[in-house]
């Protein structure tokens, strides 16, 4: 069995994040801003068992990713790399990078929609996070920095040489992915890494504006719409119609499609149920 905990699930506080729900919104924060929120072994996993956890629970619509202090997150932690990956042998490495790259699937295969919110650095695996989620909302403050080459490693790591050139196309991923440069939020808006690009001091408005209309919005809708983005990437024209033709038929018998109809008729907003 894999060392990295796997089939156990989330059921504990993490030592690496603090997780509340509150309003329908599950708030994960990782809790270690004096090494800039790096990432262990234990963090992973643990974010990886909960993620697999949220959905089930029904009194969640929206995900908030985010880092205390000064940075979202560092990546993998150095010190745990240094004192202990270094020392692993090759199936426990690939027990590890196969564990971190679960991480990404559970955030991407996840029907709540996640949230990021960037103020300072996210690198290495942080940044890849940030990547993995659906939207990110990163103040001036904001930097990120894809730096595997810089550590020796290949630049797609947990994903990114899947997800990255499909959201900034080939050109930007590969100077990114292959330099591993820092880039500031200003160039990453540039590049199409930003949902919402905002000052420092407007982060909470801004954030909590999204997260209404997401908590407020149609949830299975938002479930259905990430699920096909996700699954349409690599399929046909015609598999791709096929699947959005059964989605929408599906869709159009729920109560939140007839509830869209009679709010229109009856002039107000539509209440949403979410089924
Ligand atoms: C560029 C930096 C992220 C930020 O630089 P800077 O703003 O100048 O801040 P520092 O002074 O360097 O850091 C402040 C303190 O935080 C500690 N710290 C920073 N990053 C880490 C970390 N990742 N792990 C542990 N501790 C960290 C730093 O030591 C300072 O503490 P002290 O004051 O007590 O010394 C810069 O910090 C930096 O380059 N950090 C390392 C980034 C890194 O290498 N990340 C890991 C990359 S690999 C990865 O993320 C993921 C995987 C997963 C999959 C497969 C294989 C490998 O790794």
């Amino acid at each position: 069995m894999s060392p990295f905990r796997g089939s156990i699930p989330f059921t504990q506080e993490s030592t690496q994040f603090r997780f509340n729900v509150a309003d329908q919104v599950a708030n994960i924060t990782f809790t270690r801003p004096d090494k800039l929120n790096a990432l262990t072994f234990e963090g992973y996993a643990d974010l990886r068992d909960l993620l697999h956890e949220i959905p089930s629970r029904g009194d969640v619509r929206v995900i908030v990713l985010r880092g205390e202090g000064t940075a979202f997150s560092s990546g993998g932690d150095v010190h745990e790399i240094i004192g202990e990956l270094l020392k692993m042998h090759s199936h426990e490495l690939l027990d590890f990078t196969r564990m971190t790259g679960e991480v990404v699937k559970a955030m991407r295969e996840c029907p709540v929609p996640i949230v990021a919110v960037i103020h300072g650095i996210a690198a290495g695996a942080g940044s890849v996070l940030a990547l993995a989620s659906d939207f990110r909302i990163v103040s001036r403050s904001g930097k990120f920095a894809f730096l595997f080459t810089k550590v020796g490693l290949a630049g797609a790591d947990m994903g990114s040489a899947y997800l990255l050139p499909r959201l900034i196309g080939l050109g930007r991923a590969t100077q990114l992915l292959m330099l591993g440069d820092t880039i500031s939020a200003e160039v990453a808006d540039k590049f199409g890494l930003v949902s919402v690009l905002v000052e420092d001091e407007e982060i909470e408005s801004q954030l909590n504006a999204l997260v209404h209309r997401l908590v407020e919005g149609p949830a299975f809708a938002y479930a259905q719409t990430k699920a096909l983005l996700s699954r349409e990437l690599d399929m046909s024209l015609s598999g791709a119609l096929e699947l959005e033709a059964m989605t929408q038929a599906l869709l159009m018998t729920t109560e939140d499609y007839a509830e869209f109809y009679k709010a229109f008729s009856e002039k107000r907003a539509p209440t949403w149920k979410g089924r």
